[in-house]
């Protein structure tokens, strides 16, 4: 083989092996220094994702549907256990984004620069009994010890909150970026997306329509009557008996308690999270990108 030819190969095997690991720290320091700690060298153009939590029941899917948007070049993984594997069994897909996981505390920052966009489904979930508000001792610590570094590294990106109480867990994010002066409220979203999703499917069934034809908008919060089905401005337009009104009500806001005692003690709604919030990063991707007409209802901050 020419001398030329080897050197190239050589250069394509070094180029492999480095996806294949965590950086080394003085990759690290150059690609911060670059803005990036992943040069994502045969990676399709498009977004830098990362997933906050990317082992448990929504971030495993939720990365699997991630590396199947063709608007994202770049998949961050990073959680306090586990990374390697599930970054190890996403990275054998052949679609275009580069995976790399992160590992603990000590990747956090690594994880985060150079992001546009991040999502955060860390944290533990409900089990039957429980409010949404019983997981904020422990939740609201993960994520302002998460939004921290979001400040420090990547405080452009739009960030993505899945981790409940939503209703609280956004305020806290918020207070963090204000205490570090990057606070953009069009930034900081809170994922409502499943409860969309979910009316979306629960109106189709009583109108008798495919549920992707319907479109119900949900404002307000996550919890309870915070969950507001806008049953009067469904598309298409259609109307309801004060029966029908009541049920679904009722049923869209007790969607994600009807899940936890279906599980039984084994958690929350896993799957249809993470095919919701997919769906809403999608948009919040096709906006970064500029395309104009994006529209989903999200808890934000509002006078
Ligand atoms: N916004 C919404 O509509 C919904 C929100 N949720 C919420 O999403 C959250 C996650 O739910 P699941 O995935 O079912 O829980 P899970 O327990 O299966 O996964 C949570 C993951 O977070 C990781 N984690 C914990 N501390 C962390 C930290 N400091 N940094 C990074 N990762 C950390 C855990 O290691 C675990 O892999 C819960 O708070 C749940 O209530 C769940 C469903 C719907
Ligand atoms: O109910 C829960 O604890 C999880 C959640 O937010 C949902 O499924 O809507």
């Amino acid at each position: 083989m020419e001398q030329g030819a080897d050197s190239a190969a050589a250069r394509r095997m070094a180029r492999v092996a480095s996806h294949l690991r965590p950086p080394t720290s003085q990759e690290e320091e150059v690609a911060i220094l670059k803005g990036s700690n992943c040069r994502a060298k045969g990676a399709a153009p498009g977004f830098k994702v990362a997933v906050l939590g990317a082992s448990g029941g929504i971030g495993q899917p939720l990365s699997l549907l991630m590396k199947m948007n063709p608007l994202v070049s770049v998949l961050h993984l990073y959680d306090v256990v586990n990374t390697p594997g599930v970054t190890a069994d996403i990275s054998h897909m052949n679609t275009g984004a580069v995976v790399r996981g992160f590992l603990g505390q000590p990747q956090l920052e690594s994880a985060l620069t150079g992001m546009d966009l991040v999502i955060i489904p860390a944290g533990i979930p409900r089990k039957p009994g429980m409010t949404r508000d019983d997981l904020f001792n422990i939740n609201a610590g993960i994520v302002r010890t998460l939004c921290g570094g979001i400040a420090k590294c990547c405080p452009n990106a739009i960030v993505n909150v899945i981790s409940n109480p939503v209703n609280s867990t956004v305020p806290i994010a918020a207070e963090v970026f204000k205490k570090a002066g990057t606070y953009d409220p069009k930034r900081l979203l809170g994922v409502t997306t499943l409860d969309v999703v979910r009316a979306n499917t629960f109106v189709g069934e009583v109108l008798g329509l495919d549920p992707r034809d319907v479109n119900v908008p949900v404002v307000g919060g996550h919890a309870g009557v915070t969950i507001l089905p806008l049953l009067s401005q469904v598309n298409p337009p259609c109307s309801f008996t004060s029966e029908e009104i009541s049920y679904l009500t009722s049923r869209i806001q007790n969607g994600g308690t009807e899940v936890v005692e279906a599980k039984a003690g084994a958690g929350s709604a896993t799957l249809s999270m993470a095919y919701a919030a997919a769906r809403f990063a999608d948009a919040c991707l096709r906006g970064l990108r500029g395309d104009a007409g994006i529209v989903e209802c999200s808890y934000i901050a509002s006078q």
